[in-house]
């Protein structure tokens, strides 16, 4: 018997596996996933957009206006959740698949525990001061940028 043609590739596994970290999200408005992996394929940390650990997020402000109590204050973006979830040792060398361009803050840590590439697929806030600065950021340290171009192929779960 042929073995199995219709598999998925490496992006559609990896950017389906940032997708589905998203769908743990509690954000009512912006929901974001990320996959690290390393250079051979292995899934080292997954992360999503929440509340830091201990802060219960029913007490917590999910709005979005920033002249009141709002999340921004609060939320721990999903590519810093991956990096800090990592207890392996270094992320040197590792690639990051995201679901959303990240924001500048996201860039730092990105550069500073040393991942050398972004598969991102979402850029709805590429014209914000964070995102230019992310991205001149994230370049001048050599970090590669790669725009994840969705299949169209629709993958079913039933859970
Ligand atoms: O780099 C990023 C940027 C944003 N996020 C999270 C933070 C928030 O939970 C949402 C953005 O909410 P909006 O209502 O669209 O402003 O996305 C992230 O995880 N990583
Ligand atoms: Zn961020």
């Amino acid at each position: 018997m042929p073995k199995r043609e219709d598999y998925i590739s490496w992006d559609e596994y990896f950017m389906g596996v940032a997708s589905l970290a998203a769908k743990r999200s509690k954000d009512p408005n912006t929901q974001v996933g990320a996959c690290i992996v390393s250079n051979d394929n292995k899934i080292l940390s997954i992360g999503y957009n929440g509340m830091p650990l201990g802060c219960n997020d029913d007490e917590f402000s999910w709005d979005r206006d920033v002249t009141a109590d709002n999340k921004y204050f609060y939320i721990v973006h999903s590519e810093l959740n991956a990096i800090l979830n990592y207890r392996g040792g270094s992320l040197e060398g590792s690639k990051m698949y995201v679901t959303l361009f990240p924001c500048n803050e996201c860039a730092k840590a990105i550069i500073q525990s040393g991942i050398k590439e972004v598969i991102y697929w979402q850029d709805i806030y590429k014209d914000t001061r964070e995102v230019i600065a992310s991205k001149r950021m994230l370049r001048t340290a050599g970090v590669q940028l790669t725009e994840y171009i969705p299949s169209g192929r629709i993958v079913e779960l039933q859970m």
